[in-house]
């Protein structure tokens, strides 16, 4: 039974999936802990209420393990979920529940799209319980009335007695059956409104931590959205099931839709919000070549999308897997105290036994007291509040991980995270974008090749790498209508932190930095050559031995990552750069931060990256290492923590790491490291609350009085204590509000939102829009860049009558310079500021690397408007010459646009509504180019939707 074997880690793992779409896919689950096995298997999630501490986890793994075609069972405590894989056909979910049932466990199968919500009311027994136990109260008016507390007792004890003889009966001490020996004890000592009172405060505090936990665990399920159980292939128009979409497959996805696989677009544009995957909450921007993943909901357009991976592989599943897997692995804390726990039950009850039995051998006075100290103790025996310390409160923080982009493997990571004193960043990819432009290039020596020639090798070369510096030069040809052809590429090889080797042609070309042309034995010497050419990271192309092309290229800082390191400083850590980039490379980038990292490393090889994370680890203590490419899984791995950057890294990165940010904002960075703090603090208390609960109970029941109640109290009382304590690090931590100032904490989509809250009130003040955008650009030396990510919008501000560039007040401008922070191509926002009455949140765009630029976004103003780049479609270097012009009356397609290229798209990416969205009339065959842009009309018939119709 593969469920034995886990029944270590059994308390704790997470759901992530809504019950249905996990259930209708079995690869899914049989990816997921291996072993699928070629037979049907389902994944069931089951709210169980009974479950309250590690016995009971035990409890559930011992009534399903005999069930027939039961594989794997995962209880979650702290979200009170029991996730069963199993085959339907021998084990229906039917016969699961009961066996739960039966042990009183008050299981039930959890609906779809319902997040284990509970009823939020008490269940009958404990309202009849509590009536009565009150009416008992009034024995003094009227003794008989005393009676009552036993019937309160008979009233509640139900749920009890059945758990707990489901408990005895596999010889477990569980709560339940401590709680029931209390209770005959105190009615044994006539003792019955202390009994009714044990009854009523236990099942009481039994459904307050059912609530919590269950508040926990809704925002988990909310965490992933709801992944799409169907697609609908474009072509056809046909509508599969999720798990038949194969790679390669075209899925349309519209407006308000759930992508369902991971790919990319090949038609259409439109915002998708990412928020369930990166907790970025600024909707992102999708176009032709867009990746897009899985679980993200599509805003305000009709895309096509390419499937890139299976349903099973998507990132969403990834996650998925990946979480489970991490609620596996107890943290260092939680083992501990599962192990003291062990022994604590056993031992407290056999000296209670010792206190109610001894003094009655040696035929002492007052029994009773000695009896009442042993029931006390008997109560104080539950480890409960102890054990879920550290599972619950991992969870929370773990939880709140998630929703801000930030994956977090298990709790040992966490609890590490706390701990971390120095972080080593990687250059390209984390401190900077990864989005290289190459800012001259030059044939050397006696032109033997030609130029055109050169680049088409490299191009087809590069195509085959990954490297960011390669899509750059990939780029660079294609601007000179070279397109590449790996097909010709015969030998390809990487060298990590070198650079390539490909044959093409019968020509040998190694591509990469100086430690290429010592590889390639050319015999220039690497002096001579940097005075040829001034820049930052510096290439060569080395043909045949000969050194045949030199180039540079260069790359900026992200948005945020200055301030990431600042708040890292404050926190008391150091924070130091490693790179396999030039040491000019290096130093260009410590100059954009602003000199704010310590220590600088460069041209490194991936083992020398390991050898400073060593270094970093012995000199200041836990380190953490942040990292994207290939090449740095050894380091990540070798780190206290690792940190794999963005869902688009290299997959080996995110494989190694100890935790993935989903978003490419490093300020996530600072935050996961106090998340780490927060989460430590809170187990501490925890953990300190209830053993001092536990022993002032003890010490007072010894030393003065046993009060039995007041001992059910404490207990159930700081199990509901420790769970609520938890929740806390849901909470977004409260930071000063001092902080905001100065710093470049106002990132662009806080720029946005303050924008579009200025809008939204119809009072813009186009001066205040303008000192954000000071505030961006003087704080923060990295600049957005035209793309394709959240953090690549900035404020522009716009005339109400949609007028040019020509004029530019001072403070747009400023604005503007942002946007003109990327390429060395002079992709810039110059052309889309314009002065406005309107603050308007504009994008850069571009995106296809090809100067598209802002003007493309300039929409006409008149309604306060998130708008949208058209074109920036690659390669074809659409503008939005065509849209600038669209009439204020949004989405026309019609009019001076008519006669431009593309106007089709530039109509639809005047979103909100697109063309479609105007109604079938707009997309008949009068008006081909509509329709061709709705793909032949059909998109224009769904997504004709008049809610989708802003006026
Ligand atoms: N595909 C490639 N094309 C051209 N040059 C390359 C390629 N791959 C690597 N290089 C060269 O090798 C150097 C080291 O690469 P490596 O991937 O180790 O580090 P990096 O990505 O530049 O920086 P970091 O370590 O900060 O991520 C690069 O700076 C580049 O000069
Ligand atoms: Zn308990």
């Amino acid at each position: 039974m593969a469920g034995k074997d886990e029944a270590e880690g059994l308390e704790a793992r997470l759901l992530l999936l809504p019950p249905e779409a996990a259930a209708e896919e079995p690869t899914r689950c049989g990816g997921g802990d291996g072993g699928g096995g070629g037979r049907k298997r389902k994944k069931t999630y089951l709210d169980v209420l009974g479950v309250c501490c590690s016995a009971e986890v035990a409890l559930v793994e011992r009534l399903l393990a005999p069930l027939d075609g039961v594989r794997v069972v995962s209880v979650v405590v702290a979200s009170r979920t029991v996730v069963v894989e199993h085959d339907p056909a021998a084990a229906p979910e039917s016969a699961i529940v009961k066996a739960l049932n039966k042990a009183g466990l008050e299981a039930s199968v959890r609906a779809y799209g319902s997040s284990g919500v509970v009823s939020r009311w008490p269940s009958p027994y404990i309202v009849a319980s509590g009536v009565l136990l009150t009416a008992s109260f009034f024995e003094w008016l009227f003794p008989p009335l005393q009676c009552l507390a036993v019937a309160a007792v008979v009233a509640g004890a139900p749920p009890m007695v059945r758990r707990g003889f489901a408990a005895a009966s596999r010889l477990s001490l569980d709560i339940n059956v401590l709680m029931l020996i209390a209770v005959a004890g105190a009615l044994c000592l006539g003792d019955y409104t202390e009994a009714g009172a044990i009854v009523f405060l236990f099942t009481t505090a039994e459904w307050l931590e059912t609530l919590a936990c269950t508040k926990a665990s809704a925002g988990m399920s909310s965490l992933m959205g709801m992944l799409p159980v169907k697609a609908v292939i474009a072509t056809t128009g046909e509508v599969v099931s999720v798990r038949d979409v194969r790679v390669g497959d075209v899925v349309a996805v519209r407006a308000g839709e759930i992508v369902p696989v991971d790919g990319v677009v090949v038609d259409g544009q439109s915002e998708v919000d990412e928020r369930s995957l990166t907790g970025e909450s600024f909707p992102v921007p999708k176009q032709p070549h867009s990746e897009v993943w899985a679980g993200t909901m599509n805003l305000d357009g009709y895309i096509a999308v390419r499937t890139t991976a299976l349903a099973e592989n998507s990132t969403v599943a990834k996650m998925e897997r990946l979480v489970e897997a991490a609620q596996n692995s107890r943290s260092k804390t939680q083992r501990l105290i599962d192990s003291c726990a062990k022994y604590y039950t056993p031992a407290v009850v056999v000296v209670a036994a010792g206190v109610a039995l001894i003094p009655a051998l040696l035929g002492a006075d007052g029994l009773e007291q000695w009896w009442k100290l042993a029931l006390v103790m008997l109560v104080s025996a539950c480890p409960c509040a102890l054990v879920l310390s550290t599972p619950v409160a991992s969870f929370c923080a773990m939880l709140r991980a998630a929703r801000m982009g930030i994956f977090i493997k298990g709790g040992d990571v966490l609890e590490s995270l706390g701990e971390i004193r120095a972080v080593a960043f990687d250059k390209t990819g984390t401190i900077t974008r990864g989005e290289f432009s190459i800012d001259s290039f030059h044939l050397v020596g006696d032109h033997k090749v030609e130029m055109d020639h050169l680049l088409y090798w490299i191009a087809s070369i590069e195509s085959k790498s990954s490297h960011p510096m390669a899509a750059a030069l990939v780029e660079y040809a294609q601007s000179k209508s070279i397109q590449p052809n790996p097909e010709n590429v015969g030998d390809f090889r990487i060298y990590p932190g070198e650079g390539i080797y490909g044959e093409i042609h019968g020509k040998h070309i190694y591509i990469g930095n100086r430690r290429t042309l010592a590889r390639a034995s050319s015999p220039q010497s690497t002096q001579e050559m940097g005075e040829m050419i001034k820049g930052v990271s510096i290439g060569y192309v080395i043909c045949d031995g000969e050194l045949a092309g030199i180039f540079s290229l260069s790359d900026d800082c992200r948005t945020g990552a200055a301030e990431a390191i600042r708040e890292l400083g404050s926190l008391g850590i150091k924070s130091v750069m490693l790179t396999g980039d030039s040491s000019a490379a290096a130093t260009h980038a410590q100059g954009q931060l602003g000199g704010v990292m310590e220590e600088l490393h460069s041209e490194l090889l991936p083992e020398d990256k390991v050898r400073l994370v060593g270094g970093l680890k012995a000199r200041f203590g836990p380190t953490m290492m942040v990292g994207d490419g290939m090449n740095d899984a050894a380091a990540l791995a070798a780190a206290d923590v690792g940190v794999s950057m963005g869902i688009s890294g290299s997959a080996a990165a995110m494989e190694t790491s100890h935790a993935t940010l989903m978003s490419s904002d490093v300020l996530r960075v600072p935050e996961a490291v106090r998340l780490g703090r927060r989460a430590r603090r809170t187990i501490a208390v925890n953990v300190a609350g209830s053993v001092a609960v536990k022993a002032a109970v003890l010490a007072l029941a010894a030393a003065w009085r046993p009060v039995l109640w007041a001992a059910v109290l404490a207990d159930v009382g700081t199990c509901l204590l420790v769970v609520l304590n938890s929740m806390t690090l849901l909470r977004e931590e409260w930071k000063g509000g001092a902080k905001e100032d100065g710093a470049c904490r106002a990132t662009a989509r806080s720029l946005a939102m303050r924008s579009q809250l200025a809008a939204d009130s119809q009072a813009p003040n186009a001066a205040d829009a303008g000192a954000a955008g000071r505030e961006q650009t003087n704080g923060c030396r990295c600049c957005p860049k035209p793309g394709m990510s959240p953090e690549h919008s900035v404020v522009i501000d716009i005339r109400a009558d949609g007028e040019r560039q020509e004029e530019r007040p001072a403070e747009a401008a400023v604005v503007a310079k942002c946007c003109s922070g990327g390429g060395g191509e002079g992709i810039g926002c110059g052309a889309s500021k314009k002065p406005t009455a309107t603050a308007v949140v504009a994008k850069c765009c571009g995106g296809g690397g090809e100067g598209t630029r802002c003007a493309a976004s300039k929409k006409p103003a008149t309604a306060a408007v998130v708008a949208k780049c058209c074109g920036g479609d690659g390669g074809e270097g659409t503008g939005c010459g065509a849209s600038k012009r669209s009439p204020p009356a949004e989405g026309s397609c019609s009019g001076g646009e008519g006669g431009t290229n593309g106007v089709g798209r530039c109509c639809t990416s005047v979103k909100r509504p697109t063309c479609c969205d105007m109604g079938a009339a707009e997309v008949s065959d009068s008006s081909p180019e509509t329709a061709k842009d709705c793909r032949n009309g059909r998109c224009c018939a769904k997504t004709m939707n008049s809610g989708e119709v802003k006026g």
